[in-house]
């Protein structure tokens, strides 16, 4: 195994590299029989695309998925899921200049020391253009979630930079170009943005992510907890540098009979656990949140070394998100998907037809 794969029985494997012609992925374990065409997946990677606001990367693609398999007749097979997204807006001369420098910050160094050398081209594999098709696998697993199990998994921009959010409105989100549900924050989140990228700096960002409406007894106990597998799957977003399951860190400072979420016959009194207990889904909304860090390729200098070990000072030109976390709430949605999804399938092949005996408790 390469290590390209995740989940075990809805499992997804991508490739392709940012300036190659395309990319794609295989979704693996669909259950037949679910309609599916390329109108599902596309609001999603509209939601993610670059080039859709003055606050994110300059490059436009069109990010137009292809279904290339595994659905015949406007539904899934059963069979292998081949997606594919042609590259269109390349622009890899910005990159000659740094072909021999390693960005600090960026995966330049390590994938130099991993495989010898390396696609410099706009980062090759090691930029987050591949997580175009971590959304539109994702879109193909809240589809049949939504439909199948009535599970909706929603994000949001909770922090930017030192502007927090105060509330959440679920109606605005998709209305602003940050993700951000808190009207009020809005014209401030432009403002820093727009001096920001005048300064040619960066900063990080945090997202929130929930699943509602989840069956209780998803997961497992050991390895493969679901919160294990979750943290697994949000992590491997590229700049992501912090993953909180529920009340998180926060858990560090807090009494038991505080943390604890006691139960009553009418439900959960809180959620501190973020729907996850043992490993295994307790029926309350699952609530994960990501820190992503400031982006690297900056057009200020900075210090670092070239392919034969010698000082040298950096600057990266090309077309660059000044806030990663601002594109990053449709990826954390699709990853989430994915691995409840996976989890959906494994624990009804375990577990059909048991009965616990106990209500639902939300
Ligand atoms: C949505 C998104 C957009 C990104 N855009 C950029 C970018 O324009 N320039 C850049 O240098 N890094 C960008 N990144 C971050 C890099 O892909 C990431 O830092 C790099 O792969 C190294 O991995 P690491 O930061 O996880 O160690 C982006 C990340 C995400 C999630
Ligand atoms: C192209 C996308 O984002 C890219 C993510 C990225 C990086 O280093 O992660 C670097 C920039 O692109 P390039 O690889 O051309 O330099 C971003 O534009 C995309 O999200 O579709």
């Amino acid at each position: 195994m390469s290590g390209n794969t995740i989940g075990k029985l809805f499992a997804v494997t991508s490739f392709g590299e940012s300036h190659g012609p395309a990319i794609g992925c295989i979704v693996d374990g669909c259950p037949p029989g679910m309609a599916l065409s390329e109108d599902d997946l596309q609001n999603d990677l509209d939601r993610r695309k670059p080039g859709t606001s003055r606050h994110t990367t300059q490059r436009r693609e069109a990010d137009a998925v292809k279904i290339l398999s595994g659905v015949f007749e406007g539904k899934t097979t059963g069979t292998p899921i081949g997606l594919l997204i042609e590259n269109t807006d390349q622009r890899s001369k910005d990159y000659t200049k740094i072909a021999e420098t390693f960005r600090p910050g960026h995966a330049d160094y390590t994938y130099q020391h991993k495989y010898g050398f390396r696609d410099y081209r706009g980062g090759g594999r090691s930029s987050a253009r591949e997580t175009a098709m971590r959304v539109a696998a994702g879109g193909i697993a809240k589809k049949y979630l939504r439909e199948i199990a009535g599970i909706e998994i929603r994000g949001y921009l909770s922090q930017l930079g030192s502007i927090k959010i105060e509330t959440v409105d679920w109606s605005i989100i998709d209305s602003n170009p940050f993700f951000c549900p808190d009207a009020d924050k809005v014209a401030q989140m432009e403002a820093y943005m727009d001096a920001l990228r005048k300064e040619g700096e960066s900063i990080g960002a945090r997202i929130e992510v929930v699943a509602t409406n989840v069956p209780p007894g998803l997961g497992e106990p050991i390895f493969d907890r679901l919160d294990a597998d979750l943290a697994h799957a949000l992590m491997s977003i590229n700049a992501v540098k912090g993953v909180e399951i529920g009340g998180g860190f926060d858990c560090i400072n807090t009494k038991g009979t505080q943390f604890r979420d006691e139960i009553t016959p009418d439900g959960f009194l809180s959620n501190h656990a973020g729907g996850i207990l043992g490993g295994i889904s307790s029926g309350q909304p699952i609530t994960a949140s990501i820190a992503l860090k400031p982006t690297s390729s900056l057009r200020l200098p900075g210090r670092s070394i070239n392919t034969r070990g010698e000082a040298v000072e950096v600057i990266t030109e090309g077309r660059h998100d000044p806030c990663v976390g601002i594109r990053a709430t449709p990826i954390a949605e699709a990853m989430m998907a994915i691995i409840l999804m996976d989890h959906y399938l494994r624990h009804r092949a375990q577990c059909l037809g048991v009965d616990s005996g106990l209500l639902v408790l939300r």
